[in-house]
C-alpha cells in the first residue's frame, strides 16, 4: 500500500527542548495508525506539524507522496485538541456554519456529515446541551465535510464513557472500512487502541521509539505455557505424538514454551507425567498487551 504520510527527522522545539524529537513515521493508505504515547510524550505537537499547525525546525515530511502540502492538506480532515463548535447552535447549524468557513460548495455534505456521525436526529438540541461523546462526533463531522482520505485525530476518546467511546470507535471503523479514509489517532489508552489499529507507533519524550503493525504486536505479545522438564527431548515428543502440537518451541534455557493450551495447562502436565516426563514447573507466560505498550513507553508514571 503506498504511503499516505511519511516524516524523515522530524524535529520541534520549544525552548531549546524537542517536543517532537527526529520523528519518522510511516501511515499507509488504509491504515489506523494509532499513535500512543503518554501526556506530554509529543503527540499533539507532531499532529500539529503535519497538519501544518506549527513549522518543524528540521526534518521533511511526504503527504500522498508529494510536498505540495497545500494541495495535500485538503485532503485531510483534522481534530486537534478539542472540536471548536459555537454552543448556542444545533448541530446542523454549527456545521454549516463550518462549510460556509471552509468553503465547501456542496449544501448535502453537512446532512451526509451528519447522517455518518449518527446526528442526524438531533433537532433543535444545542451543542451545550450535548454528551462530551456527542461533541466529538460533531467535531468528526466537520472533519467529514470536506471528504478527506486521511483523518487525524487527536484523543477522540479521552474522557468518554464507555458508551461514547464505542460510538467513536464504531464511527472510525466504519469510516475505514466502508468509506476507505485513513485515520492517524492519539490516545493513552491502550485497550480501546488495540480494538481497531492497524498498526501502532510509540511517542516517548518526542521520539519515536517503536512502530509495528498488529500483527507483529500479537507476535510480541504471543501467550504461551512455560515448561521445566527433565527430559526436553522426551517431552517435545509427547507434545507432538499425544497433544498432535508443533506449536511450541525450545528456549537455549532448556525451557519449553508452549503456544495453545493456555487454559488447559493440567491436562498438558497430566499427559507428560503419565508419560514418563518430570514436569518441574508449568505456568502461563508472555507479556500483555498493556504491558507491553507500557515498557515501550516508558513505564507506568503519568499515563
Ligand atoms: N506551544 C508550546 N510551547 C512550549 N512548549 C510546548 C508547546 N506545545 C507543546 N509543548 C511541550 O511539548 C511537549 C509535548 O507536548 P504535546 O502536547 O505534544 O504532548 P502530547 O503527547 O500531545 O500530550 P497531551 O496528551 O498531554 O496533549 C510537552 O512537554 C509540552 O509542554
Amino acid at each position: 500500500m503506498p504511503l499516505i504520510l511519511e516524516t524523515n527527522g522530524l524535529t520541534k522545539l520549544y525552548g531549546g527542548r524537542a517536543a517532537v524529537n527526529q520523528v519518522s513515521l510511516h501511515v499507509k493508505e488504509g491504515d489506523i495508525y494509532g499513535f500512543i504515547g503518554k501526556n506530554g510524550a509529543g503527540k499533539t505537537t507532531f499532529m500539529r506539524l503535519v497538519t501544518g499547525l506549527a513549522r518543524p525546525d528540521k526534518g521533511s515530511m511526504t503527504l500522498f507522496g508529494g510536498q505540495d502540502f497545500s494541495r495535500s492538506r485538503r485532503r485531510i480532515g483534522s481534530m486537534i485538541e478539542y472540536p471548536s463548535l459555537y454552543p448556542n447552535m444545533t448541530a446542523r447549524q454549527n456545521l454549516e456554519a463550518h462549510r460556509l468557513l471552509l468553503g465547501i460548495p456542496e449544501k448535502g455534505s453537512v446532512d451526509e456529515a451528519l447522517k455518518t456521525v449518527r446526528l442526524a436526529e438531533t433537532g433543535n438540541k444545542k451543542v451545550k446541551h450535548f454528551s462530551l461523546g456527542m461533541r466529538q462526533r460533531l467535531g468528526i463531522a466537520q472533519c467529514l465535510l470536506g471528504h478527506p482520505d486521511f483523518l487525524i485525530l487527536d484523543e477522540p476518546i479521552n474522557g468518554l464513557d464507555p458508551t461514547g467511546i464505542k460510538e467513536i470507535r464504531d464511527l472510525l471503523l466504519t469510516l475505514n472500512g466502508e468509506k476507505g479514509i485513513t485515520i492517524l489517532l492519539s490516545s493513552h489508552i491502550l485497550g480501546e487502541l488495540a480494538k481497531i489499529a492497524t498498526c501502532y507507533g510509540i511517542i516517548n519524550q518526542g521520539v519515536l521509539v517503536d512502530e509495528f503493525s498488529k500483527d507483529e504486536l500479537q507476535t510480541r505479545c504471543r501467550r504461551c505455557l512455560r515448561i521445566q522438564v527433565d527430559d526436553v527431548k522426551k517431552a517435545a515428543q509427547v507434545l507432538e505424538s499425544i497433544l498432535k502440537t508443533d506449536q511450541f518451541d525450545v528456549l537455549p534455557d532448556q525451557t519449553i514454551r508452549l503456544f495453545g493450551y493456555l487454559e488447559d495447562s493440567g491436562m498438558v502436565n497430566t499427559t507428560l507425567v503419565q508419560n514418563g516426563v518430570t514436569v518441574r514447573t508449568i505456568a502461563p507466560a508472555g507479556q500483555d498487551l498493556e504491558g507491553y505498550f507500557m515498557q515501550r513507553m516508558g513505564g507506568y508514571g503519568n499515563a
